[in-house]
Parts: C-alpha cells; sequence; structure tokens
C-alpha cells in the first residue's frame, strides 16, 4: 500500500484554482520532497491530504484512508503527525502543556527521545519562546506519537543552520525507521539532503517527479568566481555553462556539465574567490523545464 495516494486532486477558491489535477503517490518508508516555490499549491495540497479543505475535484488517500470519509480519516489520522508552516500554539500555556495535551489526544511514545535532540524550555510559557524553541516544540509534537506517515510543511523555518543539520539527521534516522515522510519546502538545498524523492509543483501543476539524483544532475551547480585581476575565464565556452554573466569583478554561471572539465578549466587561471553552491529552484526551473517560471498568478480556472 502508498503511504500517499494522490488522484486528479484539484481544488479551486473562487476563481483561483489553488490546484490543478495532480496526481501522485508516496510509497511507504520513502522521503518525499514537495517542492514549489511561494504560492505554487503546497499548503492547499496538505490541507486535502489531512481532510482541513474539500477538494473541488478528485481525492487523495492517506494511509489508506478516503479524504473524504470522515470517520477512516480520523483513524487514519492518529498514526500521522502534522507540522504545519505556521505554529498556531495558545501563547499563554507552557511547552509541557502543549505536549501534554497532545500526549492525551494521541499519545506520548517519543517525548524522552525527542528531548534529547530538541530543546525547547517546557516549563516557559509559549509567549517567551524565540522562534526556533517554538519551531522545536512543533517537531516534538509532530513525532511523539510515533506515527507512521508525517507532513510537513516548510519544516526548518526558523532553525538556525546546526539545528537545521540537526533536523536533516534525525530525518534520516526516521528513514531507517521506516517512517514515510512528506516535506514540503521551497527550498532545495534543504531537500535534496533527506529526500529520495521529490515532486515539483508550479502553479498547481506537477511539473516533475523524479529521483533527487537526477534532479540535481539536471540542475547544475551555481558557480561564483573570481579571476585575479586582468584574467578572464573561458568558461563561456564550456559545454554547460549558461547564463554567464559578470557582476563587478565576480563572473557567475550555472554549470550541468562534466564537474572536471569546469576544475581543468579553472586550474589553468589564477582564481581568488570561488563558491559553488546548489541552484536555486528558480534556475532548476529555468534550466530543467526550459522556460521562464510561471508562479504567479495561478491558473484561473475556464469559467471566470
Ligand atoms: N483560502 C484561500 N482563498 C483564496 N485563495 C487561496 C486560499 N488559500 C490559498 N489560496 C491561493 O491558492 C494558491 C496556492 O496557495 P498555497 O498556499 O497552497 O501555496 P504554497 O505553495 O503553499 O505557497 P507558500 O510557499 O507561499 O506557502 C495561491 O495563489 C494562494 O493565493
Amino acid at each position: 500500500m502508498d503511504a500517499i495516494e494522490v488522484t486528479e486532486l484539484t481544488k479551486e477558491y473562487g476563481s483561483v484554482r489553488a490546484v490543478d489535477s495532480l496526481s501522485f503517490t508516496v510509497s511507504e518508508g520513502e522521503i518525499f520532497g514537495y517542492l514549489g516555490p511561494n504560492g505554487a499549491g503546497k499548503t492547499t495540497t496538505i490541507r486535502a491530504l489531512l481532510g482541513l479543505l474539500t477538494p473541488t475535484s478528485g481525492t487523495a488517500r492517506v494511509l489508506g484512508a478516503d479524504v473524504r470519509e470522515e470517520a477512516a480519516l480520523i483513524e487514519a489520522k492518529r498514526h500521522i503527525g502534522y507540522l504545519p508552516a505556521t505554529l498556531g500554539f495558545d501563547e499563554a500555556v507552557t511547552g509541557r502543556r502543549v505536549l501534554d495535551y497532545h500526549a492525551s489526544l494521541k499519545g506520548d511514545y517519543r517525548r524522552d527521545e525527542l528531548l534529547e535532540t530538541f530543546t525547547p524550555p517546557l516549563d516557559r510559557p509559549i509567549r517567551e519562546y524565540s522562534t526556533g524553541n517554538t519551531r522545536m516544540l512543533g517537531i516534538i509534537q509532530t513525532f511523539m506519537h510515533d506515527p507512521d506517515l508525517v507532513i510537513m510543511d516548510e519544516p526548518t523555518a526558523g532553525l538556525d543552520p546546526l539545528k537545521q543539520e540537526e533536523f536533516n539527521e534525525f530525518i534520516r534516522a526516521e528513514r531507517r525507521r521506516g517512517t514515510t515522510i512528506f516535506f514540503s519546502s521551497h527550498v532545495l538545498s534543504e531537500v535534496r539532503r533527506v529526500c529520495d524523492r521529490v515532486g515539483i509543483l508550479r502553479a498547481g501543476r506537477l511539473v516533475g517527479l523524479e529521483e533527487i539524483g537526477a534532479l540535481l544532475d539536471r540542475g547544475g551547480k551555481r558557480v561564483h568566481v573570481v579571476p585575479s585581476d586582468g584574467d578572464s575565464l573561458g568558461v563561456a565556452d564550456l559545454d554547460g555553462a549558461v547564463d554567464v554573466t559578470t557582476v563587478g569583478e565576480e563572473i557567475q554561471f550555472t554549470y550541468t556539465g562534466e564537474y572536471n572539465t569546469l576544475l581543468d578549466e579553472l586550474a589553468g587561471h589564477d582564481v581568488r574567490d570561488i563558491e559553488i553552491s546548489e541552484p536555486a529552484l528558480e534556475d532548476v526551473f529555468m534550466h530543467y523545464y526550459g522556460t521562464e517560471h510561471e508562479t504567479n498568478p495561478p491558473t484561473e480556472t475556464a469559467d471566470v
């Protein structure tokens, strides 16, 4: 059985089609990245998966339960963890109170273990929490009942880089436990560290569905090089170098060719500074799909 099965899912808000005929599956035990720029329809998909909105047409199943069947969905949600993008905790209560309440609803099998990695000040009221502490409390709440499926919307927002890396390590350990994770994000560099496969959403449509390695190979790397004074690089002639621009002293380009070819070219020059990083999602859109990314406005429905 697939942990998530989405079939021709469409959601319209008035004249705006937020998601449009989405179909995909997430296998049990898979870490699935759900990537798309702002407004692409990620949160709408998640809300449909959790039964928090009614699809205009199509449907989805989570842990075998059809999201349109209330009783089946309620039962399935006992085994689902949800980490929303915006955490709406009651500011007046302590973190411990939040966790105790969640425990009474869904169970409490992993709190102590989670508190070894995620360390919010449990006995202080949430109004005194930093953004990162609030996020850590949300992570503990999401996992403490030992869910089979976890759905996360921009989960690392507000975590500092060290905590983010700990979170990534934690997610990799979850994979070893067999937890299925649906990881929504607009940041490619974030999902690439943990996901097996990604779906890419643009303006409500699924425009890509593939193994993370294949996506990264196509997306290439973003390269910034500062040659020493007076030196010019021959990178524009390299196979796989695109969008070569010069900004001040710095030469910038996206590179999808053989790494050794690039290194050989650079080795013949005096390089003062260099940075090679993941491309932004927008660059992947541009080079992978070959068109300008159209994120906003989303598709208008035909009956407007
Ligand atoms: N309740 C609503 N009423 C009207 N339009 C909505 C509503 N919720 C979302 N939309 C629209 O649907 C589209 C998809 O929004 P959604 O929040 O699902 O995108 P997203 O990919 O999660 O974006 P972000 O990364 O910014 O959170 C957007 O154009 C948004 O403005």
